[in-house]
């Protein structure tokens, strides 16, 4: 998927970040191209979700670059790295309760620039609906959503403001076995459609079915980076994130 010499939709360098004695990200590097689809992975506590905080703003860096389609966005506040491109979900799913589906799809749009006229939002709500599977739904309160219908209107609300970049923090965790099936194609869909993403994901069925290449982080730090099948079976990757036991979860 990388595209030669087209500049990297996202590149990392020095990035670093503690809480009080502990560095939850080291000194990480990596950079991502156009079109890919790229794993961030690593035990619990490695620095995963702390990585995808510093690069969607709601976190600073101590140190580091982070550029997105070429522009250093580290330290800028994430309602501005949102509108320079980048969208996200959350671990613990994100949708304001007190709106139904519509309002938590416009509340997304705030973020795409030009703004969209009400009629062209309206049509745009209706669409992101249909594509996460929730058409139907659009004034059901978010409240009352199931945890899968929850995850697919934070999803919805990401894609809201047209990201080219779309970090996912185990976007496919909790789904049963259809569910998971439906939203592999869903993510896959979406990069057909130009997005480039980075998910943090535990369900290695989805990692080998998504990911292009990955990153795993061990204690911070970035201990494995390549292509997807050979990332899994290296045996440091083997030892750190899964305890010596085959990684075919
Ligand atoms: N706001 C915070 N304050 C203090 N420590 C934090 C904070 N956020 C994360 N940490 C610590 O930083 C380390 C990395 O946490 P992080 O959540 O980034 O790991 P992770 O790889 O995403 O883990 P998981 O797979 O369990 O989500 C952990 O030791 C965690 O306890």
């Amino acid at each position: 998927m990388s595209q030669g010499s087209e500049t990297p939709v996202l590149t990392i360098s020095g990035l670093r970040r503690a809480f009080g004695g502990l560095v939850a990200v080291n000194d990480l590097d990596f950079t991502v191209a156009k079109g890919e689809i790229m794993g961030l992975l690593g035990p619990n506590g490695s620095g995963k979700t702390t990585a995808l905080n510093l690069i969607s703003g709601v976190l600073r860096p101590d140190a580091g670059i982070i550029r997105l389609m070429g522009q250093n966005i580290a330290g800028l506040a994430s309602y501005r790295i949102a509108r320079l491109g980048l969208a996200r979900t959350f671990q613990l799913v994100r949708v304001l309760d007190g709106m139904d589906c519509r309002e938590n799809i416009k509340a997304g749009l705030a973020f795409q620039r030009p703004h969209l006229p009400a009629s062209g939002a309206e049509l745009r709500i209706d669409t992101l609906l249909d594509r996460v599977g929730l058409a139907g739904h659009d004034r059901r309160p978010a409240a009352d959503l199931t945890y899968i219908d929850r995850k697919r209107l934070e999803l919805a609300r990401a894609l809201a403001a047209k990201p080219r970049l779309l970090l996912l923090d185990e976007w496919l965790a909790g789904l049963n076995p259809s569910e998971l099936a439906i939203g592999i194609d869903l993510i896959r869909s979406l990069r057909a459609d130009g997005i480039t993403i980075v998910l943090v994901e535990h369900v290695m069925s989805a990692v080998r079915a998504l990911c292009d290449r990955c990153i795993v982080m061990s204690s911070g730090r970035k201990i494995a980076e390549g292509a997807t099948v050979d990332v899994l079976s290296d045996a440091a990757v083997v030892k750190a994130y899964l305890g010596g036991v085959a990684a075919d979860a």
